[in-house]
């Protein structure tokens, strides 16, 4: 048991339906877990739970000792944990720089006051923001788009640039829903070589939801796996590809002639 990140029997029904049914998972700070499971199975849900976008219907998400759950989102964002969405979610008529600068709200908020107040700090805030926000799009390989709009990029850029807002809010644990999703292959390559260069500079631990199992299996150290809201097997990428509940769950009964 760790103090670090637990989840403790989560249980997430919407009505008659049982989207998560008692699901607990352990990481240790600097770990690399990742979350997989057929359409449906519940893992953006649990990733939901953690998040405050949805509250339990019961269990615990512990954080550092605290128990967070059913916490508003910007709380838990506050504490740390920071999530990109399996459906991008940027403000596509803004830059690229923008849509990092966005991230930094909470300083933002301070500025604004003391631009009200005509406090000479004002201009180097938003500068120091501005340089910052930039060192987060070099970091995705971003830097060369910061005056495009974020609505015209292509999609593997549009999923880099979600990451660099997230790192903007400087999480120990970060939450990646589909990173690959829509990317080729040469880009998925990339993107984990990325995913290991910003855990490592940042000090992150990372849960991922991810259906490319070519990039789940090199990228993941040990790796939970649901189906229809049930845990069914937990273990490292080689123990999990030769495990007979994942493969059943993921190719169907075998058939007989
Ligand atoms: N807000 C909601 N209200 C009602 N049902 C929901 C809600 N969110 C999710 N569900 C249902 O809960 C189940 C789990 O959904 P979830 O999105 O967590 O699965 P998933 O494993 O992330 O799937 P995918 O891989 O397709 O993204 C599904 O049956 C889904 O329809």
């Amino acid at each position: 048991m760790n103090d670090f990140f637990r989840l403790e029997s989560l249980v997430m029904q919407f009505g008659g339906l049982t989207a998560v049914n008692d699901f607990s998972i352990s990481i240790e700070p600097g770990e690399l877990v990742g979350l997989i499971g057929p359409n449906g199975a519940g893992k953006t849900t649990v990733f939901n739970m953690i998040t405050g976008f949805l509250t339990p219907t019961s269990g615990r998400v512990l954080w550092q000792g605290e128990d967070i759950t059913g916490l508003p989102v910007h709380q838990i964002t506050a504490r740390g944990i920071a999530r990109t969405f399996q459906n991008i979610r940027l403000f596509t008529d803004m830059t690229v720089l923008e849509n990092v600068m966005v991230s930094f709200h909470h300083k933002i908020r301070s500025r604004f006051w003391k631009a009200m107040l005509g406090m000479p700090s004002h201009g180097r805030e938003e500068q120091r923001i501005r340089e910052e926000a930039y060192g987060f799009l070099q970091e995705l390989n971003l830097a060369h788009l910061a005056d495009e709009k974020a609505g015209s990029l292509a999609y593997g850029q549009q999923r880099r640039l979600e990451i660099a807002r997230a790192l903007a809010t400087y999480p120990k644990l970060l939450l990646l829903d589909e990173p690959a999703a829509g990317m080729n292959p040469q880009e998925t390559m990339e993107l984990a070589g990325l995913v290991r260069e910003i855990r490592k500079r940042h000090g992150l631990t990372i849960f991922l939801i991810e259906h490319d199992m070519k990039f789940v299996m090199g990228l993941c150290e040990r790796i939970k796996v649901l189906d229809y809201g049930i845990s069914i097997a937990e273990g490292t990428p080689e123990e999990i590809q030769t495990n007979p509940d994942v493969i059943k769950a993921y190719l169907g009964e075998p058939k007989h002639a």
